[in-house]
């Protein structure tokens, strides 16, 4: 069970000018400081799947980033199994699995050493590196390019590496920024299988999309996520339900409320 309670996060701004039309307009612009996130507060337990949504820009990267530890919040909480993970790194690094927008695979080494080299800063043995390996390369269909250097590697491949790195460990939670952005569709049913898989075996995964599609298929949760504040929090069910059982028109319904505001402030 993961519990993330009020996080927040703003950024000292070097160069205000440089932001784009619609970030002059955000309301989370204050000075020289941008509140990416102001509130954001869910939980996922055993086994669920919970998909972030939330339009471009609406804090979602930030947060995960603050989940992972990669970013410290100025404020809030995350706990994982009742243990305030942000006050103890080592101690989140160990039990998240983070799947970051950028994979940042090393381009001399193949997909194999990318993810050895990660499996042993993690402590793990050779044989059981082996092994999960071979278990994964399987799962996330991995064997053609696996002992390639990765520097060529295309999309797909490069986010299958670096998904399988981000697992090797076998955290006990699994984050996943955007998993299947730039994928064609068999790669990305690929690596929604695995989290199907992941679920199965009572992993919590919290992933975050664009795509309403691959949240009416793998979440039991939805969380949605506008500027820097978190909205909705249910069921998928409930989040349906919010109109009509049509998700694009229930996430509408939960960012419209701002968007009236923001019209009504021009
Ligand atoms: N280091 C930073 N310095 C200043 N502003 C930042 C920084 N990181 C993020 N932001 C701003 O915070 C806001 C939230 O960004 P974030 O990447 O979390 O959004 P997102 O919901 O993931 O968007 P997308 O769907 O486009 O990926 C954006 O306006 C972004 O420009």
């Amino acid at each position: 069970m993961i519990e993330i309670k009020q996080l927040a996060k703003k950024f000292a701004l070097e160069n205000p000018k440089k932001l784009s039309d619609q970030e002059k307009k955000d309301p989370r612009l204050k000075g020289r400081f941008f509140h990416s996130v102001k509130e954001v507060s869910f939980a996922c337990g055993k086994g669920q799947v919970l998909g972030l949504l939330g339009p471009n820009g609406a804090g979602k990267t930030t947060t995960l980033r603050m989940l992972s530890t990669a970013l410290k919040p100025d404020s809030g909480s995350v706990f994982i199994a009742g243990e305030n993970v942000l006050e103890n790194p080592l101690l989140a690094r160990r039990k998240i699995g983070f799947l970051s927008g950028t994979t940042g695979l090393y381009g001399r080494l193949t997909g194999r050493e990318n993810i050895q080299y990660f499996a042993r800063l993690h402590g793990l043995h050779k044989s059981l590196i082996d092994m999960r390996i071979q278990e994964l390369a399987e799962l996330l269909d991995m064997h053609s390019f696996l002992d390639r250097r990765s520097e060529h590697f295309s999309t797909g491949m490069k986010q299958k590496t670096a998904i399988a790195r981000a697992v090797i460990h076998q955290p006990e939670l699994v984050i996943l920024d955007e998993p299947t952005t730039g994928l064609d569709i068999m790669a990305a049913q690929t690596v929604l299988e695995f989290i199907r898989g992941l679920k199965a075996k009572g992993t919590p995964v919290i992933f975050s999309t664009h795509h309403l599609d691959e949240v009416n298929e793998l979440c039991e949760k939805v969380v949605v996520i506008d500027q820097g504040v978190s909205r909705f929090e249910g069921s998928l069910q409930r989040f349906k339900d919010l109109a009509d059982n049509s998700l694009h028109q229930s996430f509408m319904a939960v960012i419209q409320p701002t968007l009236n505001d923001i019209q009504g402030e021009v």
